[in-house]
């Protein structure tokens, strides 16, 4: 469904954009209907620059997003974008810069409705809303005509997630979604896009958090400086981490009953897990990623370039 090949970006940046960041280098990876895919990295490893890339809000510098078998870059026209975004939404880290302080937070709706829906009937739109609410376990009542001030993160964020199920999307881009609320809304929001899933939804979930793409996905994508240094499917990447990055960064996960002093202790002893594979394969580096088990990829552990 959604295919990312080579993507790359570049943002020009110092004095007069005279020096150049590589945000994103040769990215590939595909999220298929009913797969979560989880994009998992640190700050500033190029995360959210991919999932903009995919809504069409940042171009890319070299490579292509394919979805359903066109590049989005090509999309032009009012006609065809808006198409694309019928199937293919996003939800963002903050909730509250999403909504505008002056109007109820339900206006989200109108815009999708005046856009989207604009023959709907007054009791079509209203019987649609309440579906949507109710697949994000949201009581109109409780919601409908609110101001966003007078609504929780996690409410404004069941919003934003119901709004995008109005246009019966089949990919959404979810971009640290939930780091903004408490720890029992976020499983609660996890676990609705666990239903969404369910029921044949593409999710690429973008997170810096670990232990949020274990619980939810099948595939994990481990994201270091713009460049993917391991992938495969979840249980592999946690279960049999490779590369030295995806080890420390699994040693380095909070875990109950265990003090800052034993997490030092298990990021020492993580290690390197060995010497680089593709590099005893290719000598010379600059190698391609290196399959260890099917499905299972890992990138050349000199990745500092
Ligand atoms: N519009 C922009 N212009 C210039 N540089 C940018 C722009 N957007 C992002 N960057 C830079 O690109 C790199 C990747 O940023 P990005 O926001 O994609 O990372 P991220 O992994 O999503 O980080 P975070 O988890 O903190 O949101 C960073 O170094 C960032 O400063």
């Amino acid at each position: 469904m959604l295919e990312l090949r080579g993507l790359t970006k570049v943002y020009r940046v110092g004095a007069f954009g005279g020096e150049r960041l590589h945000a994103v280098r040769d990215v590939g990876l595909t999220v298929h209907p009913g797969e979560v895919v989880s994009l998992v990295g640190e700050s500033g490893s190029g995360k959210s620059t991919i999932g903009r890339m995919v809504l069409g809000l940042a171009p890319p510098t070299a490579g292509t997003v394919v979805y359903a078998g066109t590049d989005v870059a090509r999309l032009r026209g009012h006609r065809r974008r808006k198409n694309y975004y019928r199937e293919v939404q996003g939800v963002f880290q903050d909730p509250f810069s999403c909504f505008n302080p002056v109007f109820t937070a339900d206006r989200v709706f109108a815009l999708i409705r005046a856009e989207y829906f604009p023959r709907a009937t007054d009791p079509e739109w209203r019987r649609r809303i309440a579906a949507c609410l109710d697949t994000v376990r949201l009581d109109p009542a409780q919601v409908l005509g609110k101001y966003p001030h007078q609504l929780s993160g996690g409410q404004l964020q069941r919003l934003l997630i119901a709004r995008a199920l109005l246009l019966d999307i089949r990919l959404l881009v979810a971009d640290e979604i939930i780091s903004m609320l408490d720890a029992s809304t976020r499983i609660d929001v996890l676990n609705l896009l666990g239903d969404l899933k369910a029921r044949g939804l593409g999710i690429l979930f973008i997170t810096h958090d670990l232990s949020l793409g274990t619980y939810i996905s099948d595939t994990t994508v481990i994201l270091r400086r713009g460049r993917i240094v391991e992938s495969g499917a979840t249980t592999a990447v946690f279960d049999h981490p490779v590369h030295p990055y995806t080890r420390r960064l699994l040693a380095s996960v909070p875990r109950l009953h265990r003090t800052w002093a034993q997490a030092d202790a298990d990021l020492a002893a993580a290690g390197d897990g060995g010497g680089c594979l593709g590099c005893a394969r290719h000598p010379g580096g600059g190698h391609p990623p290196v399959e260890v088990a099917e499905g299972h990829l890992v990138g050349c552990f000199d990745d500092s370039a």
